[in-house]
């Protein structure tokens, strides 16, 4: 039935706001299905069968249809008398063969020495059998070229059917049919079997189909297939640096204390300074965590590592970490320990995010760790206007202040001539040390601020970098690549704290002076860019082409997860660690029932055995689905709330549901997010906006409602919980048809995959007397 059917709703007297609801979700279509159990339960309103089919009605309009395969149609009309007048010849055709092939097995055999006969008979019996086939399908052939239609050669003999590749599909449609229960081979695959029992697993009944119905004569494409990663040698090859190829691998579980080590002598983190370990004291660290403890010794324990213009200047480094696990802190601390002992304010240290909440809370996070070093943050988003961020950037006023002034010192035929423009880079006024970006701000400001520049630059952090390497807009990466080429800013290499370039000139010509300048800026080495590049992801692929993008120097490759420490890490090399504390659980639910089950999560039955969701964040597909979910579930806790009132029963808190998009302001975000980690709001419910970085350590739970397009995706959402060592929980929605897809991601995306996932199912029970208590 199709069109706009919803008796039930204008029935239903007390559902006239579920019939909002439903109009704001534009319900066009109401299936036989659901309309038949609607009339046929006899129960009255707000029977639990009754109601379930009701919100699977609604539900039917989120989520998207799945694809549906084409059936290829030629071959498929065939008429009764082609099909005789074709068994007639290939029969005719079959004995004038099996004549002429006899009277030839016979001249052989008598030709043949007496020895060698018996052996020949049998060989001559399979070339008996090939041929036949073979003659079949020429005759076929034939009568294609004649307009006649091919049929199957299995019906011909049963010997050639095995060998046909027509009759292997008819076989195997057969066997389609068994096979096409994705749910059933969901339900019984958690347990220990193998990735390759997985792919043996993989649901071939739209293929199978397709075999069956295709034209003889024309061969398939081949199926398409993911690119798999190469080996370790592979990837060498590829021009990988050697250093990526062999991570040192870091046991999650390593920790080591804040405090100084003073009883077994120094060790690697006692090179962290005092008042830096007395701040991270302050901020609640008591103790690094793995990633800190590996990452911060290498930065720190290089010979040249505290120079600002290191020579030879040290490795660059690329981290894998799980989520949560303090990635952040381990590259702040030691920027800020090498820049502290910095004497005149240049841009030294550029952290490129990929989304403005990423780079507002690595800037706060910046913010506590360098309190009372005396170094200067900002960050650029475009969240203001950009004349205000050009004057947190460049001192541009005084710059100019300081050119007429010096104007009037020096005399006029000596300055006034070489005095280069305002945007020279000699003349470096940046008012910042350390700078946060997202790409295209960045490129904006290197495009049109008079005198920001980054030839100064001693730290380049790309953090999420598997993201941002992924995006290209605005050329963003070579455009900074190039923007730290010593050879491209070479004419303001020499500047000074206080005397840019063109004034040293100036002055060691009147006066014949010369003026000296501040650390070690004359000894630079002008062919090689001091900068130290880092960079950090939990989900860090190796991708050659996009590494060698990077311009890597002798680049080490540091990858924390579990199995290092005892040896046991075999060489899955895209597999991403997952945070020990964090418990996976999935859902096989058909797609009408989502809701449902998403319901039953946040307002369990009674006595069910699983405590309510709270702090939960929701993943869904889209910005979209995320809206009419929120309705959805607004309208369950107005009805649930209802019944509470009817039924005299104690009034109970409403859920807090609520959108985040990006579609938001930046205030009412932060403001929502503020709300979110206060407990105001009990589920907040995104697109992928907020998948990656955000820390908000208060997410108990997080629910995919919509399953994630990829297990990066998939790791960086469930990656909100167990963070910083906490417990969480993560749970996914997977309809049925995508479970066996859900599955070979896991398996493939992590190790561990079965022993990890806890597969839940809530029986009908638990699902109608979630719903039965909501209408
Ligand atoms: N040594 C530590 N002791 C206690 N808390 C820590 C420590 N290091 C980091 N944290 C806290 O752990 C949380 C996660 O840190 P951070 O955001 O740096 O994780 P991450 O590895 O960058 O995660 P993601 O990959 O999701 O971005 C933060 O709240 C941070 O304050």
């Amino acid at each position: 039935m199709s069109g706009l059917f919803l008796p039930w709703v204008t029935r239903n007297a007390r559902s006239r706001s579920v019939a909002r609801a439903l109009s704001m979700f534009s319900v066009k279509r109401f299936d036989g299905s659901a309309a038949a159990s609607g009339s046929n339960d006899g129960a009255g309103d707000g029977a639990p069968a009754r109601n379930v089919d009701r919100i699977a009605a609604i539900n039917r309009q989120m989520p998207a249809p799945a694809p549906k395969r084409v059936q290829p149609v030629a071959g498929k009309v065939k008429s009764s008398t082609s099909k005789k007048q074709q068994a007639t010849s290939k029969t005719k055709a079959k004995e004038r063969y099996l004549k002429a092939k006899k009277e030839r097995r016979k001249a052989r055999q008598k030709a043949m020495p007496a020895a060698n006969k018996r052996k020949k008979v049998d060989a001559s019996q399979e070339d008996e059998v090939q041929e036949l086939a073979q003659a079949a399908v020429e005759e076929g052939n034939k009568g294609q070229g004649k307009g006649e239609e091919v049929t199957s050669s299995s019906s011909t003999s049963s010997s050639s059917s095995s060998s046909s590749p027509s009759s292997s599909s008819s076989s195997s449609s057969s066997s389609s049919g068994s096979s096409s229960d994705s749910d059933s081979d969901s339900d019984s695959d958690a347990e220990g079997s193998s990735a390759e029992e997985v792919e043996s697993q993989r649901p071939v009944e739209s293929e199978n189909k397709m075999d069956v119905d295709e034209p003889e004569g024309l061969s398939r494409l081949p199926a398409p297939r993911q690119t798999e990663w190469g080996s370790k040698a592979d990837l060498a090859l590829q021009g990988l640096p050697q250093g990526l190829t062999r991570p040192t691998l870091v046991d999650p579980e390593l920790r080591s204390s804040v405090k100084a080590n003073t009883e077994e002598g120094k060790g690697d983190l006692d090179l962290v300074s005092a008042p830096m370990r007395s701040r991270l004291e302050k901020l609640g660290v008591s103790e690094w965590f793995a990633v800190q403890t590996s990452v911060i010794p290498m930065l720190l324990s290089h010979p040249t590592a505290y120079s600002l213009y290191p020579s030879p200047p040290p490795s660059d480094l690329c981290v894998s970490a799980p989520t949560g696990s303090g990635k952040t802190l381990a590259y702040a601390v030691p920027i800020v320990e090498v820049l502290r002992r910095r004497i005149c304010i240049r841009l030294r240290a550029l952290i490129v995010l990929p989304t403005r909440d990423l780079v507002n809370q690595v800037r706060e996070t910046m913010q506590g760790v360098c309190k009372g070093s005396g170094l200067s943050i900002a960050s650029v988003t475009g969240q203001q206007s950009f004349a205000q961020e050009q004057a947190l950037l460049v001192n541009l006023a005084e710059g100019q202040q300081r050119r007429k002034n010096i104007a009037g010192l020096v005399s006029s035929s000596a300055t006034i001539s070489e005095e280069p423009s305002a945007h020279t880079e000699g003349e470096n006024t940046s008012k910042v040390d350390i700078l946060i970006a997202t790409p295209g701000r960045l490129i904006d400001h290197l495009d049109a601020t008079p005198g920001f520049t980054l030839q100064h630059l001693r730290f380049l952090v790309i953090d999420e970098a598997d993201r941002l390497l992924g995006q290209s807009f605005q050329e963003w990466l070579p455009r900074i690549l190039d923007a730290l080429d010593p050879r491209k800013t070479m004419q303001a290499s020499k500047d000074d704290a206080s005397a840019p370039a063109w004034l040293r000139r100036s002055i060691s010509k009147t006066t014949g002076v010369r003026l000296g300048t501040f650390g070690e800026e004359e000894d630079r080495d002008p062919s090689s860019s001091p900068v130290q590049k880092l960079l950090f992801s939990a989900t860090l692929t190796r991708d050659p082409a996009k590494i060698l993008a990077l311009d890597l120097r002798d680049a080490r490759f540091v990858s924390v997860q579990q199995g290092a420490s005892s040896g046991s890490f075999v060489s899955r090399e895209e597999s991403f660690a997952l945070p020990s504390t964090l418990h996976e659980h999935y859902l096989v639910v058909p797609s009408s029932d989502k809701p449902l089950h998403l319901f039953a999560l946040l307002r369990p039955a009674p006595g069910a055995d699983r405590e309510a969701l709270r702090s939960v964040l929701c993943f869904t597909k889209s910005v979209e689905s995320a809206s009419r979910l929120v309705k959805l579930v607004e309208l369950f806790e107005e009805e649930r709330a209802a019944i509470r009132r009817r039924n005299l029963e104690e009034k109970e808190a409403a859920l807090n549901v609520q959108v985040y998009s990006s579609e938001l302001g930046p205030g009412q975000r932060m403001r929502m997010l503020d709300e979110f980690r206060n407990g105001q709001v009990d589920v907040l419910v995104c697109s992928d906006v907020i998948s990656r970085g955000i820390d908000l350590p208060h997410v108990r739970h997080v629910v995919s409602y919509d399953v994630a397009v990829d297990m990066a995706k998939h790791v960086h959402r469930i990656g909100r919980t167990a963070r910083a060592g906490k417990r969480g929980d993560a749970w996914t929605l997977v309809e049925e048809h995508e479970a066996w897809y859900f599955k070979r991601m896991q398996r493939r995306g992590s190790a561990s995959a079965d022993e990890r996932l806890d597969k839940v199912k809530m029986d009908k029970a638990q699902l109608e007397t979630a719903v039965y208590r909501v209408l």
